[in-house]
C-alpha cells in the first residue's frame, strides 16, 4: 500500500476541538477515542459529537461539555496577579491535589463575559503541571504512541507557556490548557491519530488573525504569545489575516508542530479521504479545519550528481571502484567513453547518489583511482512510486517492482530474480523475462 499522508489545511486556523472534530470526520473510531477517555481517569465532562455548518459547509464537531460550565453561572475573573505563584484565592471547598484551588476561568476566550475582579471562586478547579498531567496520560489505557503524541503536544504548550511567562517548565500551571477540556482535546487528537495510523503528516501554512484577545492575566496580542512561541520551535509557517481576534489557539499551534513530519506536500498527490471538522468561531471564512489523507504522485526529489574524467586508471581500478560505490549507497554508476584534452581516451566517470552520501563517494573515488578533482552538481529528479511485491506466475513467486502513473500500474519482475530463475532451469533470459512480465498485466 502506498504512503498515507495526513494533510491539515489549516486556512481558517487550528485548535484543539478542530482536530478532533476533523479527524472524527476522516474516520477516526468514536468509541476507541470514548474508550481512550474514560481511561484517563478524568472526570466532570461530558462528549457531544454532532453535526454543524459554517458558512454553508458541513463538518463534524466535537465539543466538550464541562460539568462545572452546566452547573455554575460561568464567572470570569480576570486576575491582577501572576496566579503561577501566587495563589491566596479564599480556599472553601475540598482540595483535590496539593496545588488545587478554586476560581474559574474562560475556557473558550470569548471576548463578551463579565470581567470581575474580586474572586467569587464559583467552582474547583485544578491546576495541573506538566508533570500531573503527564501522569494522567501514563496512568490510562492509551496505545504507547498515543501516549507519546499527547505528551509530545502538551511539550510544546508547557516549553511555550514557560516562555512568555519567564518560568522553569515544572512551575507551569495550566489553567485554560491544564483545563478538562484542554486535556481532552490533546489526548483525543493522539488517540484518533494514533487509531488512523498515518505514515506522514503535513501541514499548510496556518492562518491567523490579529487584535487582541483576553485570557486570565489580561488583555494579549493576537497571534498570542504561546502560538508564536510553538511557531517558532516548530517552524511553522503562519499567515497573518485581516480577521480580528483569534483563529489559532496555542492547543492548536501545538497539535500542528506535534504532528508535522513533513516540510513540504507532495508535488502532485490523490485524495483519499476528507474530513472537515468546524470551529466555534465566525470569521468571514468558514472556520473549519479541512484534514486529508492523501497519496503521494511522481515524487521530485533532489540528487547529487558526482563527476571526475579519468585518462590514468585501469580497467581493473574503475571496475573496482563502480562495486565499491554501488555498494557503499550508489543510486546509480556509470562509465561514458570520452577524448579528453590532449586528445587522450578516457572515462568519464558518474556517479548519482543522495546528498548526504556525498563525502563517502568522494572517498571512494579519492582511495581507489587516481583522479584529483570531482565535479558536484545537484539534480531534481521525478520518481514513480514504486513499491516491491511478490507475484504469483506460472513460474513460481516471483519478487516484481510495482510502479505507479497517474493512477495506472505497472509491474516490472526484478532483474535478479529473472537471472536465478534463467540460470536455474536453463530458460532463455529474453523471453522469460517477457512471458512473466505479461502475465503480470
Ligand atoms: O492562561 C494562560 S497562561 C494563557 C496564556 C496564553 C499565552 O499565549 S501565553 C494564551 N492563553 C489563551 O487561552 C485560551 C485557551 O487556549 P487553548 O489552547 O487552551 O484553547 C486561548 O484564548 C489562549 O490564547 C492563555
Ligand atoms: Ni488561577
Amino acid at each position: 500500500m502506498k504512503e498515507q499522508i495526513l494533510y491539515l489545511e489549516c486556512f481558517s486556523g487550528i485548535s484543539g476541538d478542530m482536530s478532533v472534530s476533523a479527524l472524527l470526520d476522516l474516520g477516526a473510531d468514536e468509541a476507541v477515542l470514548r474508550a481512550g477517555l474514560e481511561s484517563l481517569q478524568v472526570d466532570g465532562y461530558e462528549i457531544a459529537i454532532s453535526r454543524a455548518q459554517k458558512c454553508g459547509i458541513d463538518g463534524c464537531h466535537f465539543d466538550v461539555k464541562l460539568a462545572s460550565e452546566q452547573e455554575h453561572c460561568h464567572h470570569h475573573h480576570e486576575h491582577d496577579h501572576d496566579h503561577h505563584h501566587d495563589h491566596d484565592h479564599h480556599h472553601d471547598h475540598d482540595h483535590h491535589h496539593d496545588h488545587d484551588h478554586h476560581h474559574d476561568h474562560d475556557h473558550h476566550h470569548e471576548h463578551d463575559h463579565h470581567h470581575e475582579h474580586d474572586h467569587h471562586h464559583d467552582h474547583p478547579h485544578v491546576h495541573r503541571n506538566i508533570g500531573d498531567i503527564e501522569t494522567i496520560i501514563d496512568g490510562s489505557a492509551l496505545t504507547a504512541h498515543a501516549k507519546d503524541l499527547a505528551k509530545k503536544i502538551f511539550g510544546y504548550v508547557a516549553r511555550a507557556e514557560a516562555i512568555a511567562h519567564g518560568l522553569p517548565m515544572e512551575e507551569v500551571h495550566f489553567h485554560e490548557v491544564g483545563a478538562v477540556d484542554s486535556i481532552v482535546d490533546i489526548v483525543g487528537v493522539a488517540i484518533c491519530i494514533d487509531n488512523l495510523g498515518f505514515d506522514k503528516v503535513a501541514v499548510s501554512t496556518i492562518y491567523e488573525g490579529q487584535g487582541y484577545v483576553r485570557c486570565q492575566h489580561g488583555v494579549i496580542p493576537v497571534p498570542v504569545p504561546a502560538v508564536v512561541n510553538i511557531a517558532k520551535e516548530g517552524n511553522m509557517a503562519m499567515r497573518i489575516t485581516d480577521n480580528r481576534g483569534e483563529m489559532v489557539t496555542p492547543t492548536g499551534m501545538a497539535i500542528a508542530a506535534a504532528l508535522k513530519t513533513e516540510a513540504t506536500l507532495p508535488e502532485t498527490y490523490t485524495i483519499q479521504k476528507i474530513g472537515i471538522g468546524t470551529g466555534t468561531k465566525d470569521f468571514k471564512q468558514a472556520n473549519i479545519l479541512r484534514a486529508m489523507v492523501i497519496e503521494a504522485d511522481a515524487t521530485p526529489e533532489q540528487v547529487t550528481v558526482l563527476e571526475t574524467n579519468i585518462d590514468d586508471a585501469t580497467g581493473e581500478a574503475l571496475a573496482f571502484a563502480m562495486e565499491q560505490l554501488l555498494s557503499a549507497g550508489a543510486k546509480d554508476v556509470f562509465f561514458i567513453p570520452i577524448f579528453m584534452k590532449k586528445n587522450r581516451p578516457a572515462t568519464l566517470l558518474s556517479v548519482i547518489c543522495e546528498s548526504t552520501a556525498v563525502s563517502t563517494m568522494e572517498d571512494i573515488i579519492f582511495t581507489h583511482l587516481p583522479t584529483i578533482g570531482i565535479r558536484k552538481t545537484t539534480a531534481n529528479r521525478t520518481v514513480l512510486p514504486r513499491k516491491l511485491v511478490t507475484m504469483d506466475t506460472s513460474f513460481g513467486a516471483i519478487p516484481c517492482k510495482v510502479v505507479t502513473h497517474n493512477g495506472t500500474q505497472t509491474a516490472y519482475p526484478e532483474y535478479e530474480a529473472v537471472k536465478a530463475l534463467c540460470s536455474d532451469k536453463k530458460l532463455p533470459f529474453d523471453t522469460t523475462f517477457a512471458k512473466i512480465k505479461g502475465e503480470l498485466v
